[in-house]
């Protein structure tokens, strides 16, 4: 008698995490992932998955055992040339990574951003009373989440105002080039070299205001906090991460007050729960859904012997919503303690810019709820297709005004 594999529970070794069809409803291969067990080896890529919260919290901690500077996409730095210089934070482990971390942290922390939050809010105002005085309806994407960060963050880097249209497909082209070369890769590649020149000059220091984030960093390099040639790399990681993460990170929030009858009322009565709303979301719809790391040593994880030099992709998405650390965990829950979740990641490459994005949503929220009292879903979403992030290309949203 043969098994008949029902649809839903794929066998875990064939799963294909960089197909379209998984791409656009992971949350079954995911459960098939973390249900076959701590690590699963992926036949396709000769790579191993873990999807559970513990293992991906242990790898994410532990840099000396899970590498970065051989790379967090699919390619193995130890065998292939990059397709651009290595970033000196994301793909560096200490002490190549110490310096740059150093210098970047301290300039994205709350203290410093709380000279931008007024301006931030103000914008953010701004920009919502401009859809609602369009009506009730409207694309939560387009017309909310792309808007706010291109408007906000570009001038908080201090880059030049042309040709700041290139920023989104720039991040969704670096972002799917943590993948293999599929067709998110190959359709949008042929596009890039003017893109890419674009932002490598957007990185130098005749092309940044003298009060920005970029600024900054420059200065540090001149205080030999780090090397100058490393200044422009840095704030090209600014420029590559800054704005489609945020665009998903907005576009969650409100992607789980349209889905949770009630929520808008209980925030509208309690503010003090915007930041857990916010963390409850990116927990929910992890922006970054995996990063890879490579073995230092010959390991066993959960009884699955992995070599030194292999590679380990980490759901970061799957692991928010593992039943084995989250109760009800596909529940946007407004009482729930979200701390622990690994949207950021964790340990030493732990996401720099979190403070930012957290703003950024935090401003786009309270504009929202200082002026609806609910909102619900106007047709059916429509889903943004991409090797490393999760987001939407469209989100219809009907608000009403109280
Ligand atoms: C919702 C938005 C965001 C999410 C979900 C996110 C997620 C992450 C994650 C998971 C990591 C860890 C990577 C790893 O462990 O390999 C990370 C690192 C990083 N993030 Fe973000 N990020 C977001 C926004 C931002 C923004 C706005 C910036 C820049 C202003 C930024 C800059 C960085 C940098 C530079 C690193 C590398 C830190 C290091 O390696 O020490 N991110 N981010
Ligand atoms: O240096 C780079 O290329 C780079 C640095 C950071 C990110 N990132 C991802 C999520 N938050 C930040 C992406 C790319």
């Amino acid at each position: 008698m043969s098994i008949v594999e029902s649809p839903t529970t794929p066998d875990a070794a064939s799963i294909d995490p960089f197909d379209l069809e998984f791409l656009r409803d992971p949350l079954p291969h995911h459960a098939a992932l973390r249900d076959a067990g701590p690590v699963v080896r992926l036949e396709k890529y000769g790579v191993y998955a873990m999807a559970r919260y513990d293992e991906v919290h242990a790898a994410l901690v532990d840099w000396q055992s899970f590498q970065s500077a051989a790379g967090v996409g699919l390619s193995n730095f130890r065998h292939e040339k990059p397709w651009r210089p290595p970033s000196v934070l994301l793909e560096a482990d200490p002490p190549r990574h110490d310096g740059p971390r150093a210098v970047v942290a301290p300039l994205l922390t709350t203290r410093r951003l709380r000279d931008l939050e007024q301006q931030w809010r103000a914008d953010a105002a701004t920009v919502v009373d401009a859809v609602l005085d369009r009506g009730e309806e409207f694309d939560a994407v387009t017309d909310l989440a792309e808007v706010f960060p291109l408007r906000v963050f570009p001038d908080a880097v201090g880059i030049g105002k042309e040709g700041r249209e290139n920023l989104l497909p720039y991040g969704d082209f670096a972002f799917n080039a943590f993948g293999p070369p599929n067709e998110l890769v190959t359709s949008a590649a042929p596009h890039m070299p003017p893109v890419t020149e674009w932002i490598g000059r957007q990185c130098l220091r005749e092309n940044l205001t003298e009060d920005g984030f970029g600024a900054q960093i420059w200065a540090a390099a001149d205080r030999g906090e780090i090397s100058p040639e490393h200044a422009p790399m840095i704030v090209r990681s600014l420029l590559t991460a800054g704005v489609d993460t945020t665009v998903t990170g907005i576009a969650a929030i409100v992607h789980a007050l349209a889905h949770t009858p009630g929520a808008v009322a209980r925030l509208r009565r309690d503010r003090s729960l915007t930041r857990t709303a916010f963390e409850e979301a990116v927990r929910l719809t992890s922006p970054v859904q995996t990063f890879f790391r490579t073995a230092t040593r010959d390991l066993q994880v959960g009884g699955v012997d992995i070599a030194d030099g292999e590679k380990i992709l980490m759901f970061l998405g799957s692991a928010n919503r593992d039943p084995r650390r989250w109760e009800d965990p596909d529940t946007f829950d407004l009482d729930r303690d979200p701390s622990g979740h690994v949207a950021f990641g964790m340990g030493i490459h732990q996401c720099v810019g979190q403070h930012i994005a957290r703003l950024e949503a935090i401003c786009v929220l309270d504009a929202l709820l200082d002026r609806i009292v609910d909102i619900e879903p106007a047709a059916p979403e429509q889903r943004h297709l991409n090797n490393t992030l999760v987001g939407w290309e469209h989100m219809p949203v009907r608000v009403h005004r109280g």
